[in-house]
């Protein structure tokens, strides 16, 4: 990991730090994906299995891959049938069928009680304005397994749309090279009632290609009203593109992942190290940042790194990650406030020893973990929290997944005679204002008939 000490860098050196090493490589990126988008939409199936063949080493030579005949799922077909499921669940160890179920129930406890819900006012009398909401129709999860299969994603998106009410959800992640899909994630969308109803499904397609075919419809997937779910630089981008055009919604950039430790002397280096490189073991495009007034901390963090980089299965990963990454000297913790609120990082850990009286300080983070006994590695799994979170600084300007985001809210006015009489002059006033005479007639019609 690059040291730095804020004070000593100037503008120029400060941006270059605070820069996602995904932003570097956007423009290949973009046009890549923007043609691959492309031709899924015009090829439709054909594409998908194409793509699916060069990306994932897979071939489903199914005889259908535009929907007639995708209900009767089998060997050779992007969705996932009842046998696989069945095989699935039977051959995961019972430790992990627990874990799964454990971390579905808290999440769904967190989830629950963060329902938003429906309310009446009457602005005056006669005039009833209510917020009604309603499920999605057509929801699209992707669950990423390039580099790892994430059956925990399965449990953030399916638990919220579960209890949003959604009933129509497909779910895409990415094949193994034996054609199959990860049976965790399979267990973990079973959990939540995805793919194995009449409505919905699993299929077995990762990248561009399950984004651009859960967007337009293609390969026996319908074309979803939003899209959800976490994914590398070039889901991330797809989700973009799709969602540019205004045909398909998208929860928010949720691309490689993220995380930003503030910490003080006191801070367990150990711990420290272990949490930056539970982010950095995500992706070669991962960034970890650590902000510290204290330079001895900082150098105890480095060792400590190095030390626990030795014995980690995906070290050569998480060292690409930190060779974009940075420790930080600062000179105090109101300037590692401010660097953090500009960078707007997925994940904030408070390493502090006061932690919680430093949170109103936050202004910008998807999920910020207080102390040192609240691990980043929880909030991914099981405390109840959401890990589908906002990257790229665009915590600045959105949240997490949450139950809000499954549903659409709708007003309504209900208004009586008399809240006409009340409120109608008002109206009328500001339609005449505006040159608007329909309008403003709309009302003095009625008030004249309420007369
Ligand atoms: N922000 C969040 O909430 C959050 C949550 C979980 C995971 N993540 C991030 O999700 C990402 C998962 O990435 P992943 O790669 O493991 O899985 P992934 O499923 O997102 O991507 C794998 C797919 O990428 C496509 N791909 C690979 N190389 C390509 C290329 N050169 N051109 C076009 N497409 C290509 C392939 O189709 C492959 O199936 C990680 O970066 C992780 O940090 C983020
Ligand atoms: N840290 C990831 C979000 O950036 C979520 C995750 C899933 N599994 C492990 N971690
Ligand atoms: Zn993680």
């Amino acid at each position: 990991m690059n040291r730095v000490d804020w004070n000593g860098l100037d503008a120029a050196q400060r941006e270059a730090v605070l820069t996602r090493p995904l932003a570097a490589q956007a423009p290949e990126v973009t046009r890549t994906v923007a043609a691959m988008l492309a031709d899924v939409r015009a090829r439709g199936g054909e594409a998908v299995r194409e793509y699916t063949r060069r990306f994932d080493g897979v071939d489903f030579d199914g005889a259908d891959f535009d929907g007639a005949d995708v209900d009767g799922a089998g060997p050779g077909r992007f969705r996932v049938g009842a046998d696989e499921f069945a095989e699935a669940a039977a051959g995961l160890p019972a430790a992990l069928r627990d874990a799964i179920d454990e971390a579905a129930a808290r999440i769904e406890r967190f989830h629950r009680d963060g329902m938003g819900t429906p309310y009446a006012v009457d602005t005056a009398d006669g005039v009833r304005c209510e917020r009604i909401l309603r499920p999605i129709g057509q929801v699209g999860l992707y669950v990423p397994a390039g580099t790892a299969p994430l059956p925990s994603t399965a449990l953030m998106l399916g638990v919220p749309a579960r209890l949003a009410g959604c009933r129509d959800v497909v779910l895409c992640t990415p094949p193994r090279a034996d054609g199959s899909a990860d049976p965790a994630v399979l267990y973990a969308a079973a959990a939540c009632g995805i793919g194995t109803g009449a409505d919905g499904g699993v299929f077995k397609i990762g990248g561009v290609q399950a984004i651009a075919a859960m967007a337009y419809g293609a390969a026996g997937l319908p074309a979803c009203d939003k899209l959800f779910g976490p994914g590398n630089g070039w889901v991330t981008e797809a989700k973009r593109q799709v969602s540019a055009g205004g045909a398909v919604g998208i929860d928010m950039p949720a691309g490689p992942s993220e995380v930003l430790v503030i910490a003080d002397a006191g801070a367990n280096p150990a711990f420290v190290a272990a949490d930056l490189l539970s982010q950095a073991e995500h992706g070669p495009d991962s960034q970890v940042l650590l902000l510290s007034e204290d330079a001895a901390l900082l150098d105890r963090v480095a060792e400590a790194l190095e030390a626990q980089l030795q014995s980690l299965p995906r070290a050569a990963i998480a060292r690409r990650a930190l060779s974009g990454s940075h420790l930080v000297r600062v000179e105090s913790l109101r300037q590692a406030f401010e660097i953090s609120n500009r960078y707007a990082p997925e994940h904030l850990i408070l390493a502090l020893r006061d932690a919680r009286a430093h949170l109103q300080q936050v202004r910008a983070a998807g999920s910020v973990f207080l102390g040192d006994w609240a691990p980043e590695a929880l909030g991914d799994y099981c405390s109840g929290t959401n890990h589908v979170l906002p990257t790229a600084g665009a915590a600045r300007f959105c949240s997490g997944v949450s139950v809000a985001s499954f549903q659409v809210a709708i007003t309504v006015q209900e208004v009586q005679p008399r809240g006409l009489v009340a409120i109608g002059p008002c109206a009328a006033e500001l339609a005449a204002a505006e040159g608007l005479e329909a309008h403003r007639r709309a009302v003095t019609l009625r008030l004249e008939a309420a007369a």
